[in-house]
């Protein structure tokens, strides 16, 4: 319809603005995509998946979420002109073309809907969910804590208040729980990349632990041709590496999850930039930054249909 084609990819959106854009685009796209409500988030707004799919059922998956920080605006932006890419590549494009002839491709765009719409009504800057509970005085879940992976471990915090807040229990929150239920009963997903910003990296599990996966040496090696690809479009830098050992220790996160749970190719992604401007990444970075993104996603999702 109309509203898919007269959107602006260059532009950052309101929630209401990508939920009609979604409609619009599964209308547009009907033979390829389709809308899965997968749960609904603390204060009942759906939870929306995109399903790519060219035939065939339960076929082995990629997931790709995006958006879990609410503030890290450019993500669901990239998710977004990413979603367009692979329809538009799909039967042009060798690699989309035979991952879609094998795969699906699950995309979760606004993983927090909740804490986004908050982005655009008071905080720009707020990060976790809008999870209340009786007797406590803060608002929020880390939604990147909460998974039951070395949940509650170094790198969380059980303070409340804490934009590192674990929450009560693992998969406490309706919006993890509804990605656990959804991918546990699937039992097909191949691969599982994680989008968050900023910072320029490309890291693999694990966040709660210093131990090397047992596949590490096969993570290392993709994530630098990743990056390589990434590289060559624009000159943009990336470092790669296990979350623990690049970045930090950080427990209870959707990658470690997704990893012990079987998804041998769990990665995530923190975007553009390294700091200037931050979560405030002007729009006028998206498109370069979707174009640079996609090549290493490309590269992910052909690694894992070879293998
Ligand atoms: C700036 S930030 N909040 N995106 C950094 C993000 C790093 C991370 C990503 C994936 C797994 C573990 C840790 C986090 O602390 O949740
Ligand atoms: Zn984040």
């Amino acid at each position: 319809e109309r509203s898919a084609s007269s959107f602006s990819y260059s532009s950052y959106h309101t929630l209401e603005e990508i939920y009609t854009w979604i409609d619009s685009f599964v209308t547009e796209h009907s033979n390829i995509v389709s809308k899965i409500q997968i749960g609904h988030s603390f204060e009942n707004r759906s939870i929306l998946v995109l399903k790519f799919s060219t035939g065939g059922s339960q076929r082995p998956a990629i997931w790709i979420d995006t958006g879990i920080h609410s503030r890290e605006w450019i993500t669901h932006a990239t998710g977004i002109w990413t979603a367009r890419k692979i329809v538009n590549k799909y039967g042009k494009d060798r690699i989309v073309t035979d991952v879609l002839n094998a795969m699906d491709i699950f995309m979760e765009i606004v993983s927090n809907p909740d804490g986004f719409a908050f982005t655009h009504s008071m905080n720009r800057l707020w990060r976790k969910n809008k999870s209340s509970r009786p007797g406590i005085f803060c608002i929020g879940v880390d939604l990147n804590r909460n998974w039951n992976s070395g949940f509650g471990g170094n790198g969380s915090n059980d303070n409340p208040c804490s934009e590192t807040y674990h929450g009560p229990s693992p998969q406490s929150e309706p919006e993890v729980a509804a990605v656990v239920n959804f991918i546990t009963s699937h039992g097909n997903i191949k691969a599982l990349i994680s989008i968050h910003s900023y910072s320029q990296m490309l890291m693999y599990p694990y966040g709660h632990s210093l131990e090397p996966v047992s596949n590490q040496e096969e993570l290392y090696n993709l994530a630098k041709d990743a990056v390589q690809a990434l590289y060559e479009v624009h000159g943009i830098k990336y470092i790669y590496g296990s979350i623990s050992t690049t970045l930090y220790v950080a427990s209870g996160v959707t990658v470690d999850w997704a990893y012990d749970s079987g998804i041998k190719y769990s990665f995530s992604f923190e975007l553009r930039d390294t700091g200037h401007y931050g979560f405030l990444l002007p729009a006028t970075q998206i498109i370069p930054t979707a174009q640079e993104t996609w090549m290493a996603i490309r590269t992910i999702m052909e690694h894992t249909l070879n293998h």
